[in-house]
């Protein structure tokens, strides 16, 4: 394809530059023209995908000949991945920049541009037959020169379908739950590229909010929302600030009526787009300040692992921890919370419970539609009923970088092979800006965020993943081997070959995020809420491999997730430790080493009593819909949108929801039971510690005296 050689020798990667549910991008030199380009590593064994439909993919991509859509240079398979060469944009895409420093959104001016380039991929690419599936903010892209291009078209929509065959492929369609046009969720109602117009109006509000709308919700949750609820758009008391032209736009893309939807030419006629800046008057002055796109993805990666740990961690492993802190002098949980809070796309609330409803919904779905979710990114796929997409068949130019600045940053680079850790010029502390100031995140700073990563991802992780026994080692070797992969990532920016696991474990979701994931988070956490984590996947034993009906950035969601805390063989855990604990008493062992013994079990109990307040919660709401509707679960969707069929799953999701209740109340009755044997074991030990302390302080006033 192009003069691009297909041997991966010829590539030298340098520093990730984003990852979504398929792959990680990289920036990397194209050595025979010593040229920066990007490339996409796909995970093949992880989308478990026919390498050819990925070629053919690959091929249309590289086709693709348009200023606004981000072309295929070359692809290749290396080992179980394959390669898609592109040209790199410096920039990174929109949800970066709005990450690390426009949390609030764009500015109307810049929206506009962005959008109106946007919108002529789209044009482009509809006029051809294609339909994108997947616009949002992660995949628009920038580069210095303020070229605006749209990203992620053809391989990534193959990479999720397993069908293996092409014409199944179209039959798939992919997407983030939050930008799915509301035809794509309802059974028997095709879609065409107007899809992709709703998604567009979504991208709209995300650039102007920061974050897309129900980004904070959870995937299944965003579907049902999107069906239900009237479309979002720019009417708040936060929106004045926009124009009516803006508001106006939008609220012709978020037509629920597909039909009455303006096609990608229409749109382009509108006021708002009439009116639009070039991009090099307004969207240039985004990325002023700001440090290269590397440093600001290692930024973000530090932000989003201390976002997850610090929303993924309840209060009560907070407190045991910040007390077994306290106690041992290291007073180092000083960061600012409310900050990490702020990033909205990565904030969930009550994240845990809603993630067993989805269970629930989603089996729901299920049986309603052949559905899948990757919430890694928040990234749905699910069987629709038709996109047509042709061949397309013009050439293309390739995409150049000013010599001058490649040769500046290669003998950079020869004199200095660390710079891609620590760009020279940059203070050694990451800056970013939010909302047009600049926030220094000190090495202290940030070091102190890897810090609490370690110490509450160990808690979060041991709540999420441990199926087996909870015994005090598994959890100090699993809380050992995150640590290690994050500072090995953190150190090692730059190896970025052969490093499976340190990589994986880097991968922090991206839901919406979006997602956050989401959703994609997140994806494109730097992308869903949080989009990523196969680290944590690969961390999940084979039988919770098997079981895996959700991840959710770094966390999963298993159906095992319920049975977690019957399996957890809590009063063995506690009653081998109780004994060893005596028998550490009376053989003598420092207090400091008991200390720290109870202390692991204090904070095991409290994991265990959160499980259960999870559950509980589950059930106290399901049973209050219940109430509420008189007994009856809460009606589906009627909407004269959602046709005939969805009565019938209303019945199986009424049969499936009483399912869940009674296994539910059933599992409620056991952790009630084990939860008090447990408190009583947590008291004795307690009183244990007291009587062992007052027996030191008594020794020790013996010897003094
Ligand atoms: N050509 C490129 N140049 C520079 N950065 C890029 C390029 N392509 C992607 N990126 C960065 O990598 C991030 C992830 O890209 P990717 O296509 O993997 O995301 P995604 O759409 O969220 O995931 P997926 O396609 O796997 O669903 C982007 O949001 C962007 O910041």
């Amino acid at each position: 394809m192009g003069g691009y050689s297909t041997n991966p020798a010829d590539y030298k990667l340098l520093e990730e530059v984003g990852y979504g549910a398929t792959g990680t991008v990289y920036r990397a030199i194209y050595l025979p023209f010593n040229q920066l380009v990007a490339i996409k590593s796909f995970d093949l064994d992880r989308c478990n995908v026919n390498l050819d439909d990925l070629r053919r993919e690959a091929q249309t991509m590289s086709l693709i000949d348009h200023p606004n859509v981000v072309r295929a240079l070359c692809s290749f398979a290396v080992d179980r991945s394959l390669w898609v060469v592109m040209p790199f944009m410096d920039q990174g895409s929109c949800l970066h920049l709005i990450k690390i420093a426009y949390s609030h959104g764009f500015h109307e001016d810049v929206i506009g541009s962005i959008l109106k380039e946007t919108l002529k991929a789209l044009h482009y690419l509809h006029r051809h037959g294609h339909i994108h599936g997947d616009v949002k903010a992660g995949n628009i892209l920038l580069d210095t020169s303020a070229s605006v291009r749209l990203a992620d078209f053809g391989v990534s929509a193959c990479l999720y379908d397993n069908a293996g065959d092409r014409h199944r492929s179209r039959n798939t369609f992919v997407g983030t739950p939050c930008w799915m046009a509301p035809e794509m969720l309802q059974p028997g109602s095709g879609y065409n590229s107007k899809a992709d117009i709703w998604s567009f109006g979504i991208t709209a509000l995300e650039l102007a909010h920061g974050h897309a709308p129900f980004s904070k919700y959870p995937p299944m949750k965003v579907l049902l929302m999107t069906i239900q609820n009237a479309p979002p758009g720019l009417d708040y008391d936060r929106d004045k600030k926009f124009s009516k032209y803006f508001k106006e736009m939008v609220a012709m893309c978020l037509v629920k009526d597909q039909t009455k939807r303006p096609s990608a030419e229409k749109l382009l006629k509108h006021s708002f787009f009439k009116h639009a800046k070039p991009p090099e008057l307004s969207v240039k002055k985004l990325f002023a300040d700001l440090p290269p796109l590397w440093n600001r993805v290692k930024a973000l990666q530090l932000k989003d692992a201390a976002q997850l740990a610090v929303k993924k961690m309840p209060s009560t492993e907070e407190e045991a921890i910040s007390r077994s802190q306290y106690q041992q002098g290291v007073s180092a949980w000083n960061f600012d919370i409310d900050d990490l809070k702020a990033q909205a796309s990565l904030v969930r609330d009550d994240d845990d419970i809603a993630e067993m409803r989805e269970e629930a919904e989603k089996k729901f779905f299920t049986n309603y539609k052949a559905i899948a979710i990757d919430s890694q990114s928040g990234t749905v796929k699910m069987n629709s009923e038709k996109s047509p997409q042709n061949k397309i068949t013009s050439q293309v130019g390739a995409f150049d970088i000013k010599q001058t600045e490649q040769d500046e940053y290669l003998n950079k680079k020869e004199k200095n092979p660390k710079s891609d850790l620590q760009e020279p010029g940059l203070p050694k502390n990451i800056i970013w800006k939010r909302n047009g100031s600049i926030t220094e995140a000190t090495t202290s700073t940030l070091e102190k965020d890897i810090g609490m990563c370690k110490i509450k991802g160990q808690s979060r992780k041991i709540r999420q993943t441990q199926s087996g026994p909870l015994l005090p080692g598994t959890v100090l070797s699993h809380s050992a081997l995150e640590r290690g992969r994050t500072l090995e990532r953190l150190e090692n920016g730059n190896q970025l070959l052969g490093e499976k696991n340190n990589h994986e474990a880097r991968r922090a979701p991206s839901f919406s995020g979006p997602l956050m994931l989401p959703m994609r988070a997140s994806a494109n956490s730097l992308s869903a809420p949080i989009k990523s984590s196969g680290g944590f996947i690969d961390s999940l034993d084979d039988k919770s491999k098997a079981n895996l009906v959700q991840i959710k950035g770094r966390f999963s969601v298993t159906s095992e997730n319920l049975d977690l805390v019957k399996d957890i063989p809590v009063s063995s855990v506690s009653r081998r430790s109780s004994q060893s604990t005596k028998d550490s008493i009376t053989n003598g062992i420092s207090a400091s080493f008991l200390t720290t013994h109870l202390q692991n079990l204090l904070q095991q109990t409290s994991i265990q009593q959160d499980l259960i307040m999870n559950l509980l919660n589950s059930l106290q709401s399901a049973e209050a819909i219940e109430v509420s509707q008189n007994g009856k679960l809460p009606p589906l969707p009627r909407s004269s949108e959602i046709n005939g069929s969805v009565d019938t799953a209303a019945s199986e999701r009424e049969r499936l929801l009483l399912l869940k209740i009674s296994e539910l109340q059933t599992q409620m009755i056991t952790l009630t039971g084990e939860l008090t044997a447990e408190k009583l074991k947590h008291m004795q030990l307690q009183q244990q510690l007291i009587l062992y302390s007052q027996e030191q302080n008594r020794d020790k006033r013996d010897e003094v005296a």
